[in-house]
């Protein structure tokens, strides 16, 4: 069985309040993009799940996301048969662009069908969250309000046409360490997530754009100033708007005009500010 396990980005993301668990309550507008990790599954006589990827670097055992979401279907419906998962990995990780959980996300799915265990996608986003917060929305995908510490969604209308220029500087950031240097009374401008939702829902993407902001681009890029020298150069470039994604450290840029977004890529690319660098567009939700 093939699964396509799409990218994320956060086009507004609010911290509301840290929890007594060290957890994080957020507002986050949340949106699937054109980029994807390849992942195979197939079963086998060989107890136990099995893994390969394309990436030496990660891990095959239980701390890559993929054994967590298969393990945890399996243990639950007392699978014994054994299940090989061959992971090719596109998306850059440890980027803030959700690689990870949307692996599990897509392994999760997959496991369902393939063993006819019949969970709605509900189910699969309740089972979700135990692995990591932004695995329910990856299963959901499109545009969404994630709350909560991010497992409580509320689908949107998918976000206006654009092209979406997603750049990773090479640096590494964790985030658990983002949101344990975040220091909310230092927070005086939190996002417009509200009226980041009614643009969506009128389809303006000038309304989306200018409405762009995220709370712990301020941890990230307190420490790596490269992050706003990429959003300058794709403003400068012709984006309505730039951001940094998720945790970071990757930045995004909207752009209206395809000529544009596709110069700014030219640009970009062979300079030192970038080590990857992807031009896509946004996707929309699972089965629609
Ligand atoms: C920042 C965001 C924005 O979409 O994405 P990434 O940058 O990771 O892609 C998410 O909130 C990341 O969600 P996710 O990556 O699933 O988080 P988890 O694995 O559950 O948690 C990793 C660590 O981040 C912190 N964490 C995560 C989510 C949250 N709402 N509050 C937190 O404080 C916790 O310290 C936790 O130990
Ligand atoms: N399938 C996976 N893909 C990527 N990273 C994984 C995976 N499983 C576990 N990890 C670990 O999770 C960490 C965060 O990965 P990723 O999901 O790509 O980042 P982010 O949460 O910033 O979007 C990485 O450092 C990596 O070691």
């Amino acid at each position: 069985m093939k699964l396509r396990a799409m990218a994320k980005i956060n086009l507004g993301l609010d911290v509301v309040k840290k929890r007594e668990d060290g957890y994080h309550e957020v507002r986050m507008i949340m949106q699937t993009i054109h980029m994807y990790d390849q992942i195979e599954l197939h079963k086998s006589d060989i107890v136990g799940i099995h893994i390969k990827t394309n990436l030496p670097y990660l891990p095959t055992g239980e701390n890559n996301l993929v054994y967590r979401a298969a393990k945890l279907l399996m243990d639950e419906y007392h699978i014994t048969k054994g299940l090989d998962i061959n992971l090719v990995k596109f998306i850059p990780v440890a980027a803030g662009l959700g690689g990870g959980s949307s692996d599990a996300a897509a392994v999760l799915v997959g496991v369902n069908r393939m063993f006819g265990l019949g969970l709605s996608q509900k189910q699969l986003e309740d089972k979700g969250a135990k692995i990591g917060a932004d695995v329910p929305y990856c299963i959901l995908r499109g545009t969404a309000l994630a709350e909560g510490i991010g497992e409580v969604l509320t689908p949107l209308c998918l976000m206006p046409p654009c092209y979406i220029l997603v750049a990773k500087p090479g640096i590494n950031v964790s985030t658990r360490y983002v949101y344990k240097n975040l220091d909310l009374e230092k927070v005086k401008n939190h996002p417009d997530i509200d009226g980041m939702i009614t643009a969506i829902s009128k389809g303006s993407l000038t309304g989306v754009t200018s409405r762009m902001s995220n709370v712990l681009e301020n941890v990230t890029a307190g420490e790596y100033p490269i992050i706003h020298e990429i959003e300058t150069k794709m403003i400068e470039l012709g984006a309505l708007s730039a951001m940094m994604s998720g945790s970071g450290p990757s930045v995004f840029g909207i752009f209206e005009d395809e000529k544009k977004a596709q110069r700014a890529y030219r640009k970009l690319k062979h300079t030192s500010l970038v080590r990857q660098i992807f031009l896509t567009k946004p996707f929309g939700r699972r089965g629609k």
